[in-house]
């Protein structure tokens, strides 16, 4: 079997953690099965090294990098000499050129007070890069012959929006054309998370996008199955850190993921499904501290499912934008100059909703972009586009998600009435005409009610039937 298997932080975090990835490629690898293996960043790496570089712009005497070094240098030397000890000397040196070659960058962002998105992009890849030699080690320890690639070297090629790249077709033959060969004799560890343009910058693809590399690599090597590997035993009805009692779902489509990772389902990164949609490739989601649970298995066919709903996501750093004036009505181009205006400052919408008067558009964004998007938009209300702007931070988007929802009638009724005796009110609603899920947004104080409620309305504490 071809299969590629992706570790995420949690997977990675500490020798115990990497000794039981270590179990589990053995195990496949003296199966017979040909492998590839993609590495995320230690656990809480990537947000460290995100915050350095941002406080580097502004830090007075950059007193941050020193702590940032000993963290990282800690973290990754210890793990390496309890599970590899016959590789510390070559593989520590390579560890800290590259941190030192970290250092530089964070010192250089600092002289110059500017972090551009190509150097964000450069110094958050760090974590993977830091760490895929760790892992490699190891399982060359155990006696597999193992070797590292980054992202790029792998073959990924992106599109050049850094922060959030998307994976070229062009990408694809490299791939199978660098990859094919070296999994006929070794298992490589691939950098996850990262790409490079054409041009050969690097690029990163997203938080949580090592899911994204794992299905691009799976999807251009025609793997057999792409497995990963998290910290629960698969995709569950819910956040299991919000309702205790959220139960895994054994078989979930390639859709539904897409709209649970897209409405705030951290488990799965939200592009990740459509490279092995496309190929029609299974993914199973795993839990490395359980392997032997069968975990959940994504995949297509249109199998009617007698559970209408499956899970419920949740957002909280979202906000509403709401725009109104009467000088709106049958007014065609309006929508056109908002979306414009929010593209040029790379501003996602995710929920849309525009009243039947069509006096007023409510546009929910990020939290972290509400002061750029008002800024972009406040022209259009001197050229008197429209009257007014509002912003509301106090909200969270919640979704209810299931395929089977899909012609059939009362989900919303049902969502709507079990939200309503519990004294939720619904701010805004959309549904999207693929009808997978229903998304709106509350109060954020009432969002973590507002799941548990509808968990408990479509009784996802219960086994499947
Ligand atoms: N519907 C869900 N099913 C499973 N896990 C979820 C869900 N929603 C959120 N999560 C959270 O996602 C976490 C795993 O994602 P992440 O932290 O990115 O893991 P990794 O480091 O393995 O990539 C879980 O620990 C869980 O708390
Ligand atoms: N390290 C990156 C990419 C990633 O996918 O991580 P994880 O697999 O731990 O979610 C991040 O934190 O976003």
């Amino acid at each position: 079997m071809k299969l590629i298997m992706k570790f995420g932080g949690t997977s990675v975090q500490n020798p115990e953690s990497v000794r039981k990835a270590v179990d589990i490629v053995y195990d496949r690898y003296s199966k017979g099965d040909r492998l590839a293996i993609v590495v995320s960043a230690r656990r809480g790496v990537t947000d460290r090294l995100i915050a350095c570089a941002e406080a580097m712009v502004t830090s007075r005497d950059a007193e941050e990098v020193p702590e940032l070094i000993s963290f990282l240098q800690e973290g990754h030397l210890t793990t390496l000499k309890e599970i590899a000890p016959d590789h510390y000397p070559e593989i520590s040196e390579i560890i800290t050129r590259r941190i030192e070659n970290l250092r530089d960058f964070l010192y250089a962002v600092y002289h110059l007070r500017e972090l551009t998105v190509r150097s964000r992009d450069y110094i958050i890849s760090f974590g993977e890069r830091l760490n895929a030699p760790l892992i490699s080690a190891a399982l060359r320890q155990r006696g597999i012959p193992s070797m590292v690639l980054d992202g790029c070297e792998a073959g990924i090629l992106t599109t050049e929006n850094h922060g959030d790249a998307i994976a070229l077709p062009a990408g694809e033959i490299r791939i199978k054309t660098r990859l094919e060969p070296v999994i006929e004799h070794s298992v490589p560890v691939i950098t996850g998370f990262m790409g490079c343009t054409e041009k050969g910058v690097v690029t990163t693809l997203g938080r949580s996008g090592s899911d994204y590399s794992a299905t691009i690599i799976g999807a251009a090597l025609d793997a057999d199955e792409i497995w990963i590997w998290t910290d629960v035993d698969g995709i569950m009805t819910t956040d299991p850190r919000m309702v205790p009692n959220a139960r895994v779902i054994s078989r979930i489509s390639y859709m539904e993921v897409m709209e649970l990772s897209y409405f705030g389902a951290k488990v799965m990164h939200s592009r990740s499904i459509e490279p092995a949609m496309q190929k029609g490739i299974p993914v199973r989601v795993k839990n490395t501290f359980n392997p032997d649970y069968p975990g959940t298995v994504i995949e297509g066919g249109e199998k009617k499912d007698s559970r209408v709903v499956k899970a419920i996501t949740y957002i909280d750093k979202v906000a509403a934008i709401t725009i109104a004036g009467a000088q709106m009505v049958g007014r065609p181009g309006v929508a056109r100059h908002i979306f414009s205006l929010l593209a040029e400052h790379q501003i996602n919408v995710m929920m849309i909703s525009q009243g039947s008067s069509e006096a007023n558009i409510t546009l929910i964004i990020e939290a972290h972009q509400v002061r750029t998007a008002m800024d972009a938009l406040k022209p259009l209300k001197e050229r008197c586009v429209f009257r007014d702007i509002t912003a509301n931070e106090d909200v969270c988007a919640v979704a209810v998600v299931g395929s089977g929802m899909a012609g059939m009638a009362g989900t919303a009724g049902r969502t709507f009435s079990a939200l309503g005796k519990a004294g939720i009110n619904v701010m805004m609603i959309t549904q999207g005409s693929s009808e997978v899920n229903i998304s709106f947004i509350v109060r954020q104080e009432d969002g973590p009610k507002a799941v548990q409620v509808l968990h408990d309305e479509f009784n996802l504490t219960n086994e499947e039937v």
